[in-house]
């Protein structure tokens, strides 16, 4: 059996990696796991936003903070893949975050919701779309009241959207993939080997 890959190394499918399912199920913890046994390899997209920073949030690492204005230019220039307000503040993906890793000969992963999943596919840009899905809605209930980040309100929200990410996930073709996140290192084994199976 050939040892897993632990070092940096680029894999040979490098298209854009959407990573999508519902809050809470776990999708940080799995693509953090790829960046951290794949250093140097991996890049998470920074969305633009028009809300302020949050405490101990860096502009250009968790968010790149604009104003209303620009990013409303962006738009009107077509410069993101997926765009969307939520809370009264818009969130997009810029089209330049494939073109940078490229530059950087890194993989970008996208980190994104079921609307802009649809976006991105409607702007044509080749992909590889994989949905993480919980083992079930009480687990997904237990995880997102266990990272103790939520609001009761916000709990309620994100389970409510659930039930349509998990929907929107049951269309053929939608993803290439669909890991259900059971067992942690199960569920990264199956997105690991994804990642770094030939490209066809
Ligand atoms: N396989 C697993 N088994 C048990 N707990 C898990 C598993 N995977 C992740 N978790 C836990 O579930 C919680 C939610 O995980 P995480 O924050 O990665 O979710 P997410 O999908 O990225 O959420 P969001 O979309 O809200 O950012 C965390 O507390 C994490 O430690």
């Amino acid at each position: 059996m050939a040892p897993a890959a632990t070092t940096s190394s680029l894999p040979p499918d490098t298209r854009p990696l959407i990573i999508s399912g519902p809050s809470g199920v776990g999708k940080g913890t799995l693509y953090n796991l790829l960046f951290a046994r794949h250093p140097g390899t991996f890049v998470l997209s920074v969305s633009h936003t028009t809300r302020g920073p949050r405490q101990g949030e860096q502009d250009g690492v968790h968010y790149r903070f604009v104003t209303p204005e620009s990013f409303e230019a962006l738009v009107q220039k077509g410069g993101f893949l997926e765009h969307a307000t939520f809370g009264g503040n818009r969130y997009g993906t810029p089209k330049s975050v494939v073109d940078e890793a490229r530059a950087q000969d890194k993989v970008v992963v996208l980190d994104i919701e079921m609307e802009g999943v649809k976006q991105v596919k409607k702007t044509g840009v080749d992909a590889r779309y994989v949905f993480i899905a919980p083992p079930s809605v009480e687990e997904l209930e237990r995880r997102l009241r266990g990272r103790g980040t939520e609001k009761e309100e916000s709990i309620r929200k994100r389970l409510a959207q659930a039930g349509a990410e998990l929907e929107y996930a049951k269309t053929p073709g939608v993803h290439d993939l669909v890991i259900v996140n059971d067992d942690l290192e199960r569920a990264y084994k199956q997105l690991e080997e994804f990642v770094y199976k030939p490209a066809q």
